[in-house]
């Protein structure tokens, strides 16, 4: 039997499991990982976090982020706002360098409801998102003129008179395995009020419909930016929460948002796996 501890946590109810392999150096197959997702059968998350010690000599720790469904994603905002807290109940310190697979993300705690991580350059281009051909991806070639954007992660953001009226699982369900976006999609459905409020849910890839998306809020807010909808700083409110993002002079976007441990608990698994 391998026993595993692990953190329950959420950001805006976006929840995670997450494991600290400096401690614990166990790896999970992706059934192992759905099976853990399992709110019925097992503990339930969107997403699962491994924390490594890093490569680069001036990062804190090493981030990896996978979805329900086994699949590795190159960020998750809201993840990375709970390693914040993490770090800070184990150093105390405020500021802190993430290693993600989307590049260093510096961070800044200023208190479990006014965590800080800089996600970085929004990228537009086509073939860095990655979409399958040239095209406008101010304007996506789809139905419902969405604007596509990667955050590290690939997203669409369609622009939308009221949110309420969306079917979100079932367009979103069908848009993340759009072939436009060979290595699937985070489909955001963006409700603007003002220039500096919007309301927005999203389907994300690998995970299905969560209560909020870290990267989802940076990417809408950044494709709002670009079409002239929203001014550098918007709150955005999900079905979890509220996210401030802001686009700074260098045009990273920043998150602010809360992190919550939820419990510490241990995870048995059964057999020579682990
Ligand atoms: N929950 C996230 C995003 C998680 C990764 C995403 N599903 C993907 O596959 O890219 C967030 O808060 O950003």
């Amino acid at each position: 039997m391998t026993k595993i501890p692990f953190y329950k946590m959420h950001g805006a109810g976006n929840d995670f499991v997450v494991i600290d392999r400096r401690t614990h150096p166990v790896s999970l197959s992706p059934s192992q990982m759905a099976a853990l997702a399992d709110r019925n059968r097992s503990i339930g998350f969107d997403q699962l976090v491994m924390l490594d010690s890093p490569s680069h000599s001036g990062a804190d720790v090493m981030v990896r982020f996978f979805n329900t469904d086994g699949t590795q994603a190159g960020a998750c905002g809201n993840a990375s706002r709970c390693v914040v807290y993490l770090l800070h109940e184990q150093t105390g310190r405020s500021r802190y360098i993430l290693q993600t697979l989307a590049g260093l993300l510096p961070a800044s705690y200023e208190g479990k409801d006014f965590i800080e991580v800089n996600m970085g350059l929004p990228h537009f281009r086509w073939e860095d998102i990655p979409l399958a051909k040239e095209c406008d991806t101010n304007h996506l070639p789809l139905t419902g003129d969405p604007a596509g954007v990667s955050m590290g992660n690939p997203h669409m953001t369609f622009f939308v008179p009221q949110l309420s009226a969306v079917n979100v699982a079932e367009l979103g369900a069908a848009f993340t395995r759009h072939p436009l976006y060979p290595q699937g999609a985070n489909v955001g459905f963006a409700e603007m009020h003002s220039p500096s409020f919007m309301r927005l849910r999203v389907w994300e890839r690998g995970t299905g419909l969560t209560l909020a998306c870290g990267s989802g809020a940076c990417a809408a807010v950044a494709n709002a930016i670009r079409r002239g909808v929203s001014g550098k700083t918007c709150e955005v409110e999900v079905d979890g929460g509220v996210l401030h993002i802001t686009q700074n002079a260098q045009g990273d976007m920043l998150m602010r948002g809360p992190a919550v441990l939820a419990y510490e608990g241990v995870i048995e698994l059964n057999g020579e796996e682990g």
